[in-house]
């Protein structure tokens, strides 16, 4: 399989005061390729987090290489960063981070606003209907999403995250505030993507979520290393 991402002597220090640093990771290395549905796991503040916004363009690295899909994200501006998360990164957070006021349609087609090539926007567009089909949403369009439960806000955030089609899905705590029926319902989701091809990484703290990966990035401390079984 192609390689996606390469993360070489990766590292992340944190200024908190003048004279004090926090070393959130700590020379990480790894290889995703396209298609690989892969686990984060480690102790709260272990950097599970830091590596999350690094890889999805939030932050940057202190030292070492990102590449992704060959691109290396080394001084970047902010604005180029921007316009990679929007073209090829999708997220999916713990507490949906949707828009309360906003139909589900509008939550969804959220991403498209900053996509200024109208041909690539209308074109866009068309994925709606598909993706709430597939994520059994169609019926809701149109309902205020302040009104859906917890799974179904999750469905919303997982439309949206992929209107644009991004190479990759960034998952943080996805079923992290979703009772454990519901949970299994996202992973199944999440799943049925990854056997469609999509490429999702998850950060959990839930062992048996990470056990459904196809492979498991335990970090300690902020050293990351691959592990083959929990
Ligand atoms: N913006 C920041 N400024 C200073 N220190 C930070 C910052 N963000 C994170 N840290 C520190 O970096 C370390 C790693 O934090 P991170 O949030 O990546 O951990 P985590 O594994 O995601 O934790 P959790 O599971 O609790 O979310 C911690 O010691 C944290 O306090």
């Amino acid at each position: 399989m192609k390689k996606l991402i390469e993360v070489q002597h990766l590292s992340k220090v944190y200024p908190i005061a003048s004279n004090e640093k926090v070393h959130a990771l700590k020379d990480v290395n790894f290889t995703i390729s396209e298609g690989d549905l892969i686990a984060i796991v480690g102790t709260s503040g272990s950097g599970k987090s830091t590596l999350l916004r690094i890889l999805g363009c939030i932050d940057t690295q202190s030292t070492g290489q990102y590449l992704f899909k060959g691109l290396n994200i080394e001084g970047k501006t902010d604005k180029e960063l921007a316009n990679i998360r929007n073209q090829s990164i999708g997220f999916v957070m713990q507490d949906f981070s949707l828009i309360e006021d906003y139909s589900v349609k509008k939550n969804v087609l959220l991403p498209l606003t900053y996509e200024k090539n109208k041909v690539k926007r209308n074109k866009r567009k068309k994925n709606l209907n598909t993706l709430l089909e597939k994520l059994n949403m169609s019926n809701q369009e149109n309902q205020n999403v302040t009104s859906l439960s917890g799974g179904q806000k999750q469905r919303v955030a997982i439309a949206r995250a992929l209107i644009n089609q991004p190479a990759i899905l960034l998952a943080d705590e996805p079923t992290g505030a979703l009772d454990q029926a519901t949970s299994k319902e996202i992973m199944s989701i999440l799943h049925s993507l990854h056997a469609e091809g999509k490429t999702i990484i998850i950060v959990t703290h839930d062992l048996q979520i990470a056990e459904q990966c196809q492979r498991i990035f335990q970090i300690e401390d902020g050293h990351l290393h691959e592990v083959c079984e929990l």
